[in-house]
């Protein structure tokens, strides 16, 4: 698939002599919803901000739609977006002119039809004349993210967009990217909850500690996250696992009275109730059992130490 943003060797050391990103070799793809995953200080925002170019980068390059974010910059700000994480505008200004206003800086001619599609598109059209500071806090962010695309640009930056947002602006939020990248835009989110990498990502970047981790498609990600574990606790301990049962790739635990049987949850499969049965043929007698699902948490934990190894 064609790249839209080609991120290579990046590396920003700030004034203060740390270092932010190191070495950042990343492709976007055109028309995709990409998904930066990392914890607090990881470099997410610094990258975006590179990106941007808000920030400068101390090596590297970035292209975007082709363009240098450095040498061509104002060619390549203007095929991009920006929804920052702080919520900024000025609280007496209204929705219409602040949208409008945005557009006007990229030296767009301007287009009543289009902020009003905008605006409608985004459910803000009856709050067209209302002065920021009597929005609500989801409004507000739909505002930014009029104002980001206000210069119809190709990319969209969203830098957290559902941090403190509760549980149903959140799935309008993700509604609401999903028919933007519908109508062509490619969406870069950063976020902390997996969820949300979960639902919308077509591929997801893990960042940590200014070096990108792994990049990988969601779905190839999600069946490595999605084994559960069955624990089996017998009546009476083994010395091994027998050879009957050599086809489930069961652990014993130390103590020997444990079978570990670990299985993807997702794929249809009478695996379980075929292990039972072999269980009982060979005269295995169950005392209790445990099926526990890793957190994708923990899992997503387990990866990114299992990379930094
Ligand atoms: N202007 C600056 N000067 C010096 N260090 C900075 C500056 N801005 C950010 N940093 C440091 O760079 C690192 C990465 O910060 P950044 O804001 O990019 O992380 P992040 O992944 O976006 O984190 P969060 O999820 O908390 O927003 C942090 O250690 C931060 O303290």
């Amino acid at each position: 698939m064609p790249s839209i943003i080609r991120v290579s060797g990046l590396t920003k050391t700030y004034d203060s002599g740390f270092t932010a990103l190191q070495n950042i070799d990343l492709e976007i793809h055109r028309g995709e919803i990409f998904a930066l995953l990392g914890p607090n200080g990881a470099g997410k925002t610094t990258l975006i901000s590179i990106i941007c170019g808000i920030s400068s980068p101390s090596e590297g390059t970035v292209l975007a739609d082709g363009f240098d974010i450095v040498k061509d910059y104002r060619a390549a700000r203007s095929k991009i977006g920006l929804v920052p994480q702080e919520l900024c505008s000025d609280a007496f200004e209204n929705v219409w002119s602040a949208v409008s206003f945005s557009r006007g800086l990229f030296g767009k001619p301007a287009n009543p039809e289009f902020i009003e599609k905008l605006l409608r598109q985004l459910s803000l059209w009856d709050k067209k004349d209302a002065q920021m500071r009597e929005l609500s806090g989801g409004m507000k962010r739909r505002v930014m993210i009029a104002k980001a695309l206000s210069h119809e640009p190709d990319i969209l930056f969203l830098d957290e967009p559902t941090a403190g947002v509760d549980v149903e602006l959140r799935k309008d939020m993700w509604q609401m990217v999903r028919e933007l990248r519908e109508q062509g835009v490619t969406i870069i989110l950063t976020t902390h909850y997996i969820e949300e990498a979960e639902e919308m990502a077509d591929r997801i970047g893990v960042i940590r500690k200014g070096k990108i981790l792994l990049v990988e498609e969601k779905q190839a990600l999600m069946d490595k996250l999605g084994s559960k574990l069955l624990s089996i606790r017998l009546q009476q301990p083994v010395s091994e696992v027998p050879e009957a049962l050599a086809e489930f790739s069961l652990q014993l635990a130390e103590d020997g009275d444990t079978l570990c049987y670990r299985y993807d949850s997702r794929q249809e499969s009478d695996s379980i109730a075929r292990l039972l049965r072999k269980l009982t043929e060979q005269g295995l007698e169950i005392r209790d059992l445990h099926s526990s699902e890793s957190s994708l948490e923990q899992i997503f934990v387990s990866l990114v130490h299992e990379k930094e190894q």
